[in-house]
C-alpha cells in the first residue's frame, strides 16, 4: 500500500525524470493554474462521494485529490516539511 510520503517521493523522482507518458509530467507542465483547477474539482468530487456513493468511492476519490495537492506542491516547489510545519 502507497503512503502519502511514499508518494511524494516517487512524484519528485516523476517530476526530476520526466519519463515519457508521465501524467504528472502532463499536469507539471500545464501549470498552477490547471493544476488548481484540478484540486477544485477533485475536492468536489470527493465531497460528492462522501454524501451520495459509497466509502470505497470517496476513498478512491480522496486518493486523487491527496495526488493532485502533491503535483501542486511540485509544482510550487514545496516539500512534505513546509507543509507538514503546519499540521
Ligand atoms: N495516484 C495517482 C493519481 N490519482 C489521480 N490521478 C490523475 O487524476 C485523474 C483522475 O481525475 P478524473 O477522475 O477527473 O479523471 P479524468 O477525467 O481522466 O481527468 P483528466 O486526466 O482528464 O484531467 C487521472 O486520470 C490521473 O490523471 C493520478 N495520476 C497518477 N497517480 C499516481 O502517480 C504516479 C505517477 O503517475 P504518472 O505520472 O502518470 O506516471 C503513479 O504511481 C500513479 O499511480
Amino acid at each position: 500500500m502507497k503512503t502519502f510520503d511514499g508518494l511524494f517521493e516517487e512524484l519528485s523522482r516523476t517530476a526530476a525524470s520526466r519519463p515519457e507518458g508521465s501524467g504528472t509530467v502532463a499536469y507539471l507542465d500545464a501549470g498552477v493554474h490547471e493544476i488548481g483547477k484540478k484540486i477544485v474539482e477533485e475536492a468536489a468530487e470527493v465531497w460528492m462521494a462522501a454524501e451520495y456513493e459509497s466509502d470505497e468511492r470517496t476513498a478512491e476519490e480522496i486518493s486523487q485529490l491527496l495526488y493532485h495537492l502533491q503535483v501542486l506542491m511540485l509544482a510550487k516547489n514545496l516539500t512534505l516539511e513546509d507543509v507538514g510545519r503546519h499540521l
